[in-house]
């Protein structure tokens, strides 16, 4: 649905961030972008939205060129966005309802469509509760799920979550991990993200990104095995992938995984040796 060719992108300053980036969105349903800091990411997504005009190269969705004129950035933000890493960069109204609901007014939808629209995408991210809450009342990681909620709203065709799990505890970081799996029932998503063991999971396909260049790409089996690759571009590997390789344990994709093959119930909390 979205490929990417030969993109690069310098910022004014002369900071080459992107540099020869090539990348097909149709690899995978769940991709995972992973990088050091400063490795380009955010300017990646920024790209892909079209909030950053590429210096060099191009970006196709559904083979055709993105343009970067206001009428074609409106019609394409509705089927590609992202949420922003810094959920007070996306959310902008005084109420959690009237911020989600926002872009679906603005889209022209009934009021009793908009009420449906924002109620689920609110229950997806167990934040019903707070929709009557002013946005500046709420805590860091009830604001990242606000600003999930208002793009899960969207009928999108890509969501791009930029550090999704960002300075969230170990209970949402698991609930965010939930509503990605939900999600990439139904959607294509691209996530970045400096939790190496959400991206091996959630994701079916991986780009490793270093100072700009894409330095490897593959499954998250593959790529998370290959020492020299993740030295490179100074990531860590998933506890999984240390349990394979430093206890001989089967290279497992979750913790049910290996609880299954230990023989334990995950489901009921099944801990004993
Ligand atoms: N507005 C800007 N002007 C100049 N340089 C910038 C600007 N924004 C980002 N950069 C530089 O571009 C490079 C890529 O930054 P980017 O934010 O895309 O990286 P990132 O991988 O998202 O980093 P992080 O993991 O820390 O969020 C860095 O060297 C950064 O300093």
């Amino acid at each position: 649905m979205i490929k990417i060719e030969s993109l690069e992108y310098q910022y004014e300053d002369g900071t080459e961030a992107l540099k020869n980036i090539n990348l097909d969105l149709e690899k995978g349903n769940t991709i995972g972008v992973v990088g050091a800091n400063g490795s380009g990411k955010s300017t990646l997504f920024l790209s892909i939205i079209g909030i950053l005009k590429p210096t060099k190269g191009q970006i196709k969705y559904k083979d055709k060129t993105i343009k970067y004129n206001k009428k074609f950035l409106r019609q394409y933000r509705k089927k590609v966005n992202m949420v922003f890493q810094d959920p007070d960069k996306q959310l902008f109204f005084s109420k959690v309802y009237d911020d989600v609901a926002f872009p679906l007014r603005n889209l022209g939808l009934s009021e009793e469509k908009v009420v449906k629209k924002v109620e689920k995408a609110l229950k997806m991210v167990n934040a019903y509760d707070l929709k009557d809450k002013p946005t500046h009342f709420l805590s860091y990681g009830e604001k990242k799920r606000i600003s999930i909620a208002g793009i899960l709203a969207m009928d999108l065709d890509l969501i791009l979550l930029d550090e999704p799990t960002n300075g969230l505890d170990p209970y949402m970081t698991k609930e965010v991990k939930r509503i990605i799996e939900e999600l990439s029932q139904e959607k294509k998503i691209v996530l970045s993200s400096h939790d190496m063991d959400l991206i091996y999971e959630v994701c079916d396909y991986v780009y490793i990104l270093g100072k700009g260049e894409i330095l490897g790409e593959g499954s998250p089996e593959d790529v998370f095995l290959r020492d020299d690759l993740l030295k490179k571009a100074c990531l860590e590997r998933p506890w999984l992938v240390k349990a394979h390789q430093e206890l001989g344990l089967p290279l497992c994709k979750n913790e049910k995984q290996l609880f299954q093959w230990k023989g334990k119930d995950y489901e009921k909390g099944d801990y004993s040796s």
